[in-house]
Protein backbone atom coordinates (compact mmCIF):
# COMPACT_ATOMS: atom_id res chain seq x y z
CA UNK A 1 0.00 0.00 0.00
CA UNK A 2 1.44 3.49 -1.10
CA UNK A 3 0.75 6.37 1.55
CA UNK A 4 0.79 10.01 1.02
CA UNK A 5 1.72 12.39 3.26
CA UNK A 6 0.79 16.12 3.13
CA UNK A 7 2.78 19.02 4.17
CA UNK A 8 2.10 18.79 7.43
CA UNK A 9 2.93 21.45 10.45
CA UNK A 10 2.72 18.81 13.76
CA UNK A 11 1.95 19.32 17.27
CA UNK A 12 4.37 21.32 19.99
CA UNK A 13 4.27 19.15 22.26
CA UNK A 14 3.83 15.31 22.33
CA UNK A 15 4.50 11.85 23.65
CA UNK A 16 5.23 8.66 22.08
CA UNK A 17 5.63 4.89 23.49
CA UNK A 18 8.00 3.48 21.22
CA UNK A 19 8.49 -1.16 21.31
CA UNK A 20 11.05 -2.78 22.65
CA UNK A 21 14.78 -2.53 20.64
CA UNK A 22 14.63 -5.43 18.04
CA UNK A 23 18.31 -6.37 18.54
CA UNK A 24 18.00 -6.25 22.50
CA UNK A 25 14.62 -8.59 22.05
CA UNK A 26 16.22 -10.91 19.32
CA UNK A 27 19.22 -11.65 21.59
CA UNK A 28 17.14 -12.07 24.45
CA UNK A 29 14.44 -13.90 23.02
CA UNK A 30 17.11 -16.60 21.75
CA UNK A 31 18.72 -17.13 25.39
CA UNK A 32 14.99 -17.17 26.98
CA UNK A 33 14.75 -20.70 24.91
CA UNK A 34 18.17 -21.65 26.08
CA UNK A 35 17.65 -20.56 29.62
CA UNK A 36 13.77 -20.79 30.12
CA UNK A 37 13.66 -18.91 33.89
CA UNK A 38 13.89 -15.76 32.31
CA UNK A 39 11.22 -13.43 32.42
CA UNK A 40 11.05 -10.72 29.75
CA UNK A 41 9.06 -7.04 29.70
CA UNK A 42 8.75 -4.27 26.80
CA UNK A 43 9.54 -7.15 24.22
CA UNK A 44 9.50 -5.85 20.90
CA UNK A 45 6.31 -6.29 18.52
CA UNK A 46 8.50 -5.94 15.23
CA UNK A 47 7.78 -8.74 12.83
CA UNK A 48 11.47 -9.35 13.38
CA UNK A 49 10.89 -10.39 16.78
CA UNK A 50 7.68 -12.22 16.51
CA UNK A 51 9.75 -14.29 13.91
CA UNK A 52 12.31 -15.10 16.61
CA UNK A 53 9.67 -16.24 19.11
CA UNK A 54 7.73 -17.93 15.94
CA UNK A 55 11.15 -19.68 14.96
CA UNK A 56 12.30 -20.82 18.40
CA UNK A 57 9.07 -22.14 18.94
CA UNK A 58 9.10 -23.67 15.57
CA UNK A 59 9.32 -27.89 15.93
CA UNK A 60 8.78 -28.04 11.89
CA UNK A 61 12.04 -28.80 9.87
CA UNK A 62 11.72 -25.72 7.35
CA UNK A 63 12.21 -22.56 9.11
CA UNK A 64 11.55 -19.60 7.36
CA UNK A 65 12.66 -16.12 8.58
CA UNK A 66 11.47 -13.36 5.45
CA UNK A 67 13.69 -10.13 6.07
CA UNK A 68 14.74 -10.69 9.92
CA UNK A 69 19.25 -10.91 9.59
CA UNK A 70 19.67 -11.17 12.96
CA UNK A 71 17.14 -13.51 12.70
CA UNK A 72 18.98 -15.56 10.32
CA UNK A 73 22.24 -15.31 12.26
CA UNK A 74 20.94 -15.92 15.46
CA UNK A 75 19.34 -18.66 14.28
CA UNK A 76 21.87 -20.34 12.59
CA UNK A 77 24.01 -21.00 15.57
CA UNK A 78 21.18 -21.66 17.77
CA UNK A 79 19.93 -24.50 15.84
CA UNK A 80 23.75 -25.60 15.38
CA UNK A 81 23.64 -26.50 18.76
CA UNK A 82 20.06 -28.27 19.18
CA UNK A 83 21.21 -31.66 19.55
CA UNK A 84 19.33 -33.91 16.91
CA UNK A 85 17.28 -31.50 15.15
CA UNK A 86 17.18 -31.02 11.64
CA UNK A 87 16.47 -27.56 10.37
CA UNK A 88 16.38 -25.64 7.01
CA UNK A 89 16.54 -22.32 7.45
CA UNK A 90 15.32 -19.70 5.03
CA UNK A 91 14.20 -16.38 4.19
CA UNK A 92 13.00 -13.97 1.67
CA UNK A 93 14.25 -13.16 -2.00
CA UNK A 94 16.61 -10.78 -0.14
CA UNK A 95 18.00 -12.59 2.44
CA UNK A 96 19.01 -15.20 -0.01
CA UNK A 97 21.31 -12.80 -1.35
CA UNK A 98 22.88 -11.38 2.34
CA UNK A 99 26.00 -13.12 2.86
CA UNK A 100 26.72 -16.07 5.75
CA UNK A 101 29.37 -17.79 5.06
CA UNK A 102 32.24 -16.41 7.56
CA UNK A 103 29.39 -17.40 10.29
CA UNK A 104 29.03 -21.15 8.59
CA UNK A 105 32.75 -21.27 8.13
CA UNK A 106 32.82 -20.39 12.33
CA UNK A 107 30.03 -23.13 13.27
CA UNK A 108 31.92 -25.57 10.91
CA UNK A 109 35.26 -25.10 12.19
CA UNK A 110 33.89 -25.40 15.77
CA UNK A 111 31.79 -28.92 14.68
CA UNK A 112 29.09 -27.45 13.62
CA UNK A 113 26.89 -29.48 10.35
CA UNK A 114 26.16 -27.11 7.98
CA UNK A 115 25.10 -27.49 4.37
CA UNK A 116 23.91 -24.84 1.90
CA UNK A 117 20.71 -25.85 -0.08
CA UNK A 118 21.16 -23.29 -3.13
CA UNK A 119 23.82 -21.47 -3.06
CA UNK A 120 27.24 -21.70 -1.39
CA UNK A 121 27.47 -19.03 1.18
CA UNK A 122 24.40 -17.94 1.44
CA UNK A 123 20.68 -19.04 3.03
CA UNK A 124 18.90 -21.25 2.62
CA UNK A 125 21.03 -23.76 5.04
CA UNK A 126 20.23 -27.25 6.24
CA UNK A 127 21.39 -27.12 9.75
CA UNK A 128 22.23 -30.84 11.64
CA UNK A 129 22.15 -30.11 15.50
CA UNK A 130 25.25 -31.47 17.10
CA UNK A 131 27.46 -30.94 20.30
CA UNK A 132 30.03 -28.72 19.07
CA UNK A 133 33.73 -30.20 19.80
CA UNK A 134 36.27 -27.03 20.10
CA UNK A 135 35.60 -23.97 21.71
CA UNK A 136 38.41 -21.26 19.85
CA UNK A 137 37.80 -20.33 16.08
CA UNK A 138 38.86 -16.75 13.92
CA UNK A 139 36.47 -15.05 11.98
CA UNK A 140 36.74 -11.87 9.70
CA UNK A 141 34.90 -9.04 11.82
CA UNK A 142 34.79 -6.39 8.69
CA UNK A 143 31.28 -7.75 7.40
CA UNK A 144 28.53 -8.38 10.09
CA UNK A 145 28.76 -8.39 13.78
CA UNK A 146 25.72 -10.09 13.59
CA UNK A 147 28.10 -13.28 13.06
CA UNK A 148 29.86 -12.97 16.11
CA UNK A 149 26.87 -11.73 18.84
CA UNK A 150 25.33 -15.57 16.82
CA UNK A 151 28.61 -16.95 18.07
CA UNK A 152 28.34 -15.56 21.42
CA UNK A 153 24.79 -16.19 22.28
CA UNK A 154 24.99 -19.71 21.94
CA UNK A 155 28.38 -19.87 24.06
CA UNK A 156 26.50 -19.46 27.11
CA UNK A 157 25.69 -22.95 26.97
CA UNK A 158 28.76 -24.98 25.46
CA UNK A 159 30.93 -27.06 27.54
CA UNK A 160 33.95 -24.94 27.41
CA UNK A 161 32.32 -21.38 26.07
CA UNK A 162 34.07 -20.10 23.46
CA UNK A 163 37.36 -17.61 22.48
CA UNK A 164 36.86 -15.74 19.26
CA UNK A 165 39.71 -13.96 17.62
CA UNK A 166 38.10 -11.30 15.59
CA UNK A 167 40.32 -10.41 12.35
CA UNK A 168 40.42 -7.15 11.19
CA UNK A 169 38.56 -4.13 11.47
CA UNK A 170 35.79 -5.09 13.77
CA UNK A 171 32.52 -3.47 12.33
CA UNK A 172 28.96 -2.60 14.88
CA UNK A 173 31.10 -2.91 17.81
CA UNK A 174 28.30 -1.45 19.94
CA UNK A 175 26.19 -4.39 19.36
CA UNK A 176 29.03 -6.97 20.25
CA UNK A 177 29.15 -5.12 23.69
CA UNK A 178 25.39 -5.50 23.72
CA UNK A 179 25.42 -8.98 23.26
CA UNK A 180 28.47 -9.32 26.06
CA UNK A 181 26.08 -7.25 28.51
CA UNK A 182 23.01 -9.37 28.03
CA UNK A 183 25.17 -12.27 28.51
CA UNK A 184 26.52 -10.61 31.59
CA UNK A 185 23.10 -9.62 33.10
CA UNK A 186 22.32 -13.15 33.50
CA UNK A 187 25.46 -14.29 34.90
CA UNK A 188 27.89 -15.18 32.47
CA UNK A 189 31.35 -13.97 32.29
CA UNK A 190 32.79 -12.71 29.52
CA UNK A 191 36.25 -10.55 28.16
CA UNK A 192 36.84 -8.54 25.32
CA UNK A 193 40.15 -7.13 24.76
CA UNK A 194 41.57 -6.41 21.75
CA UNK A 195 40.61 -8.31 19.26
CA UNK A 196 39.74 -11.78 21.45
CA UNK A 197 36.40 -11.99 22.94
CA UNK A 198 35.97 -14.72 25.28
CA UNK A 199 33.00 -16.45 27.17
CA UNK A 200 33.38 -18.44 30.28
CA UNK A 201 31.34 -21.86 31.62
CA UNK A 202 29.50 -19.55 34.16
CA UNK A 203 26.70 -20.35 36.64
CA UNK A 204 23.55 -18.25 34.99
CA UNK A 205 21.48 -16.32 37.54
CA UNK A 206 18.81 -15.51 34.97
CA UNK A 207 16.06 -12.22 36.15
CA UNK A 208 13.47 -10.75 34.55
CA UNK A 209 14.62 -8.51 32.28
CA UNK A 210 13.25 -5.28 30.71
CA UNK A 211 13.82 -4.67 27.13
CA UNK A 212 14.82 -0.78 26.62
CA UNK A 213 12.62 0.61 23.60
CA UNK A 214 14.37 1.21 20.00
CA UNK A 215 16.85 3.88 19.61
CA UNK A 216 16.77 3.20 16.06
CA UNK A 217 13.45 3.87 15.77
CA UNK A 218 13.64 7.13 17.94
CA UNK A 219 16.18 8.28 15.21
CA UNK A 220 12.90 9.15 13.26
CA UNK A 221 11.71 11.51 15.39
CA UNK A 222 15.58 12.79 16.19
CA UNK A 223 14.87 13.93 12.39
CA UNK A 224 10.90 15.11 12.52
CA UNK A 225 12.32 17.38 15.74
CA UNK A 226 15.41 18.85 13.90
CA UNK A 227 13.10 20.04 10.93
CA UNK A 228 10.69 21.56 12.58
CA UNK A 229 10.18 25.00 14.29
CA UNK A 230 11.77 26.01 17.39
CA UNK A 231 10.19 24.77 20.59
CA UNK A 232 8.95 21.87 19.28
CA UNK A 233 9.42 19.09 21.40
CA UNK A 234 8.68 15.43 21.64
CA UNK A 235 8.66 12.74 24.56
CA UNK A 236 9.92 9.25 23.88
CA UNK A 237 9.27 6.34 26.08
CA UNK A 238 10.85 4.37 27.77
CA UNK A 239 14.41 5.42 27.44
CA UNK A 240 17.04 5.53 29.84
CA UNK A 241 20.46 7.75 29.59
CA UNK A 242 23.10 4.78 29.77
CA UNK A 243 21.68 2.22 27.08
CA UNK A 244 23.32 -0.82 25.61
CA UNK A 245 22.50 0.16 22.37
CA UNK A 246 24.66 1.82 20.13
CA UNK A 247 22.00 4.50 18.19
CA UNK A 248 21.86 5.79 21.34
CA UNK A 249 24.54 7.81 19.61
CA UNK A 250 21.61 10.03 18.23
CA UNK A 251 21.34 12.42 21.51
CA UNK A 252 25.28 13.62 20.61
CA UNK A 253 24.47 13.69 16.88
CA UNK A 254 21.44 15.69 16.83
CA UNK A 255 23.02 18.62 18.69
CA UNK A 256 24.50 19.55 15.54
CA UNK A 257 20.99 20.55 14.30
CA UNK A 258 19.73 21.97 17.57
CA UNK A 259 18.33 19.08 19.23
CA UNK A 260 18.56 18.93 22.63
CA UNK A 261 17.92 15.77 25.08
CA UNK A 262 16.82 15.74 28.24
CA UNK A 263 16.50 12.76 29.94
CA UNK A 264 13.40 12.12 32.88
CA UNK A 265 12.84 8.98 34.48
CA UNK A 266 11.55 6.64 31.87
CA UNK A 267 12.02 8.79 29.16
CA UNK A 268 14.16 11.26 26.79
CA UNK A 269 12.53 15.18 25.72
CA UNK A 270 13.66 15.65 22.68
CA UNK A 271 13.26 19.79 22.08
CA UNK A 272 14.54 22.03 19.16
CA UNK A 273 16.26 24.47 19.87
CA UNK A 274 17.77 27.50 17.21
CA UNK A 275 21.18 26.56 16.17
CA UNK A 276 23.23 27.65 13.43
CA UNK A 277 23.44 25.07 9.98
CA UNK A 278 26.70 23.58 9.26
CA UNK A 279 27.64 20.91 6.99
CA UNK A 280 28.30 17.38 9.21
CA UNK A 281 30.79 14.65 8.72
CA UNK A 282 30.58 11.70 10.45
CA UNK A 283 31.59 8.22 10.74
CA UNK A 284 28.78 5.98 11.15
CA UNK A 285 30.87 2.30 11.50
CA UNK A 286 29.38 2.19 14.99
CA UNK A 287 25.79 3.03 14.23
CA UNK A 288 24.83 2.10 10.77
CA UNK A 289 21.14 1.82 11.13
CA UNK A 290 20.96 5.48 11.45
CA UNK A 291 22.73 6.32 8.38
CA UNK A 292 19.54 6.99 6.33
CA UNK A 293 17.79 9.23 9.02
CA UNK A 294 20.63 11.24 8.90
CA UNK A 295 21.30 11.93 5.13
CA UNK A 296 17.54 12.55 4.85
CA UNK A 297 17.74 14.80 8.02
CA UNK A 298 20.57 17.01 6.72
CA UNK A 299 19.14 17.10 2.70
CA UNK A 300 15.61 18.27 4.01
CA UNK A 301 17.57 21.26 5.97
CA UNK A 302 20.31 21.80 3.07
CA UNK A 303 23.19 21.38 5.01
CA UNK A 304 25.66 19.07 3.39
CA UNK A 305 26.86 15.85 4.64
CA UNK A 306 29.82 13.37 4.31
CA UNK A 307 28.89 10.19 5.85
CA UNK A 308 31.76 7.49 6.52
CA UNK A 309 31.92 3.92 8.07
CA UNK A 310 28.99 2.49 5.69
CA UNK A 311 30.63 -0.82 3.90
CA UNK A 312 27.38 -2.80 5.73
CA UNK A 313 25.12 -0.87 4.46
CA UNK A 314 25.19 -2.52 0.92
CA UNK A 315 23.94 -6.16 2.58
CA UNK A 316 21.22 -5.33 4.73
CA UNK A 317 17.60 -5.28 3.50
CA UNK A 318 18.49 -3.56 0.35
CA UNK A 319 21.39 -1.46 -1.04
CA UNK A 320 20.98 0.80 1.01
CA UNK A 321 23.45 3.54 -0.64
CA UNK A 322 22.23 2.94 -3.89
CA UNK A 323 18.71 3.27 -2.64
CA UNK A 324 19.24 6.46 -1.01
CA UNK A 325 20.98 8.09 -3.92
CA UNK A 326 18.18 6.67 -6.03
CA UNK A 327 15.30 8.29 -3.72
CA UNK A 328 17.17 11.64 -2.69
CA UNK A 329 18.06 12.57 -6.35
CA UNK A 330 14.56 11.89 -7.04
CA UNK A 331 13.67 14.69 -4.72
CA UNK A 332 16.25 16.65 -6.37
CA UNK A 333 19.20 16.51 -4.09
CA UNK A 334 22.88 16.17 -5.43
CA UNK A 335 24.71 12.89 -3.54
CA UNK A 336 28.00 10.66 -4.34
CA UNK A 337 28.30 7.61 -2.88
CA UNK A 338 31.21 4.78 -3.07
CA UNK A 339 30.69 1.25 -1.59
CA UNK A 340 31.15 2.63 1.66
CA UNK A 341 30.74 6.14 2.25
CA UNK A 342 27.88 9.00 1.16
CA UNK A 343 28.37 12.77 0.54
CA UNK A 344 25.39 14.99 0.53
CA UNK A 345 25.76 18.79 -1.41
CA UNK A 346 23.74 21.45 -0.12
CA UNK A 347 20.12 21.46 -1.54
CA UNK A 348 17.94 24.50 -1.92
CA UNK A 349 14.35 22.56 -3.11
CA UNK A 350 12.43 19.57 -2.12
CA UNK A 351 10.64 18.51 -5.72
CA UNK A 352 6.38 17.91 -4.40
CA UNK A 353 4.75 14.71 -4.72
CA UNK A 354 7.69 12.32 -5.69
CA UNK A 355 6.85 8.69 -4.76
CA UNK A 356 9.75 7.23 -2.36
CA UNK A 357 10.48 3.60 -3.37
CA UNK A 358 11.39 1.43 -0.40
CA UNK A 359 12.93 -1.71 -2.12
CA UNK A 360 11.07 -3.80 1.35
CA UNK A 361 13.59 -2.21 3.36
CA UNK A 362 11.65 -0.89 6.59
CA UNK A 363 14.53 2.00 7.34
CA UNK A 364 13.67 3.82 3.89
CA UNK A 365 9.74 4.47 4.48
CA UNK A 366 10.91 5.94 7.76
CA UNK A 367 13.83 7.92 6.92
CA UNK A 368 11.78 9.36 4.25
CA UNK A 369 8.64 10.11 6.20
CA UNK A 370 9.90 13.49 8.16
CA UNK A 371 10.21 14.85 4.06
CA UNK A 372 6.34 15.77 4.67
CA UNK A 373 7.34 18.58 7.48
CA UNK A 374 8.62 20.48 4.02
CA UNK A 375 6.60 18.93 1.00
CA UNK A 376 3.98 16.83 0.34
CA UNK A 377 5.28 13.33 -0.34
CA UNK A 378 4.49 9.71 -1.77
CA UNK A 379 5.55 6.80 0.50
CA UNK A 380 5.16 3.38 -1.44
CA UNK A 381 4.59 -0.47 -0.05
CA UNK A 382 4.26 1.79 3.45
CA UNK A 383 3.71 -1.43 5.38
CA UNK A 384 7.08 -2.56 5.33
CA UNK A 385 7.59 -0.58 8.33
CA UNK A 386 6.73 -3.54 10.47
CA UNK A 387 9.72 -5.04 10.49
CA UNK A 388 10.75 -2.84 13.13
CA UNK A 389 8.21 -0.59 14.02
CA UNK A 390 4.48 -1.42 13.31
CA UNK A 391 2.86 1.33 14.60
CA UNK A 392 5.10 3.78 13.05
CA UNK A 393 2.00 5.08 10.92
CA UNK A 394 -0.62 5.46 13.81
CA UNK A 395 2.12 7.41 15.98
CA UNK A 396 2.96 10.07 12.86
CA UNK A 397 -0.75 10.54 13.01
CA UNK A 398 -1.07 11.12 16.75
CA UNK A 399 1.26 13.54 16.40
CA UNK A 400 -0.45 15.52 13.57
CA UNK A 401 1.17 14.17 10.35
CA UNK A 402 -1.59 14.06 7.27
CA UNK A 403 -1.33 11.02 6.15
CA UNK A 404 -4.19 8.86 3.63
CA UNK A 405 -4.23 6.07 1.54
O1 LIG B 1 23.17 -7.29 16.12
C1 LIG B 1 22.23 -6.55 15.80
O2 LIG B 1 21.16 -6.53 16.44
C2 LIG B 1 22.40 -5.69 14.62
C3 LIG B 1 23.66 -5.42 14.12
C4 LIG B 1 23.89 -4.51 12.98
O3 LIG B 1 24.26 -5.27 11.85
P1 LIG B 1 25.78 -5.40 11.28
O4 LIG B 1 26.66 -5.86 12.35
O5 LIG B 1 25.60 -6.40 10.19
O6 LIG B 1 26.16 -4.03 10.79
C5 LIG B 1 22.64 -3.68 12.65
O7 LIG B 1 22.78 -3.08 11.39
C6 LIG B 1 21.38 -4.52 12.67
O8 LIG B 1 20.25 -3.79 12.36
C7 LIG B 1 21.17 -5.11 14.04
C1 LIG C 1 19.85 -4.15 9.15
C2 LIG C 1 18.75 -4.30 9.87
O1 LIG C 1 18.23 -5.47 10.29
P1 LIG C 1 18.66 -6.98 10.00
O2 LIG C 1 20.10 -7.03 9.61
O3 LIG C 1 18.40 -7.68 11.30
O4 LIG C 1 17.76 -7.51 8.91
C3 LIG C 1 17.99 -3.10 10.33
O5 LIG C 1 17.06 -3.25 11.12
O6 LIG C 1 18.30 -1.97 9.90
Amino acid sequence: MDITLQKSTIQKQSAIQITGSKSESNRLLLLQALFPEIELKNVSNSDDSNLMTKALASKEELVDIHHAGTAMRFLTAYFAVQEGRKTILTGSKRMKERPIKILVDALRELGAEIDYVENDGFPPIKITGKKLSKHKVSLKANVSSQYISALLLIASKLENGIELTLDGDITSVPYINMTLSLLNEIGVKTSFQNNVIKVYPSKTNPKPLVVESDWSSASYYFSIVAISEVGTQIELSSYKENSLQGDSCLVAIYKHFGVISTFKENSVVLKKEATQIKPLALDLKNAPDIAQTIAVTCFVLGISCDLTGLHTLKIKETDRLVALKTEIEKLGGTIEITDKSLHLKVSKNIKPMVSITTYNDHRMAMAFAPVALKQDIIIEDAGVVSKSYPTFWEDLKAIDFKISE
